[in-house]
């Protein structure tokens, strides 16, 4: 579970997260919405010790991200808007390991994590590829598999579309759905809400630094329309 109590946080003196509570569980799949600017990446900067709370703190399973900054990297995997950001090696064998291998883990346990993240996200048998010679939705699959390398607890992702098609995004919507519905914590934010209200358990709207819509979609998005963020017909 990831929990924030209280969370408040400024950009020197610009306050961008105030008074932030929310718990996101095992196995939920959360879709945060928001206006450019409202604090969503800052949010999610916090979930594993990116940013740390002026005020409040964040949990990640019970234990404060400031007590214990690799429990919390560990379990919690980060996507970000970007994939070529996030790329540490030339070939997708090598990215995709260098989290556990950060980790300390036996050979033959990275090997088997490696496996097992690129079947997750249909990439099987590509460890030798460049990253450089991949499709952006290819890239942001191994992204996401970088991230499950490090069998993390939840999922979180920034903007993770951006830059897709259409069957490339469905691609990605499909993995996250199957993952949460194992028991992987999805938190996701997005401006392209369309069919991801549809899959979320539950929509959270920020304003101004706040949570100011948390609820199932169904009654979620009536609430959006009042911020008047952009509702997709469903
Ligand atoms: N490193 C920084 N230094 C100063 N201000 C920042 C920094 N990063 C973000 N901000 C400011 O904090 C506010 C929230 O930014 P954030 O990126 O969290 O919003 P967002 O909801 O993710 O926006 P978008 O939808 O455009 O990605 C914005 O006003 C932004 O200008």
């Amino acid at each position: 579970m990831i929990e924030f109590r209280s969370v408040s946080y400024a950009f020197e003196d610009v306050t961008v997260l105030e008074d932030v509570s929310l718990t996101i569980d095992d196995g939920e799949f959360v879709l945060l919405a928001g206006a450019n600017g409202c604090g969503k990446t800052t949010l999610l900067r916090h979930c594993n010790g990116l940013l740390e709370p002026d005020s409040g703190e964040v949990l990640v399973n019970g234990t404060a991200v400031a007590d214990d900054l690799i429990a919390a990297r560990s379990s919690v995997g980060m996507v970000f808007q970007h994939p070529r950001d996030q790329f540490v090696s030339a070939t997708v064998g090598a990215d995709v390991a260098f989290g556990p291998e950060n980790l300390g883990l036996p050979r033959e346990e990275i090997d088997r994590r490696v496996t097992a993240a690129l079947e997750a996200v249909n990439m099987t048998g590509r460890e030798d590829d460049r990253i450089d010679t991949l499709s952006g939705g290819e890239q942001s699959r191994i992204a996401i598999a970088g991230a499950l390398a490090m069998e993390p607890t939840h999922l979180v992702l920034d903007e993770p579309f951006t830059g897709l098609d259409d069957p490339a995004r469905q691609s990605v919507l499909d993995r996250l759905e199957s993952l949460s519905a194992d028991g992987t914590g999805v938190l996701l934010a997005t401006h392209d809400l369309r069919d991801v209200c549809a899959l979320a358990d539950r929509v959270i709207a920020m304003q101004a630094g706040r949570i100011a819509v948390d609820g199932p979609p169904a009654t979620a998005l009536e609430e959006l329309e009042g911020l008047e963020i952009r509702v997709p017909d469903l």
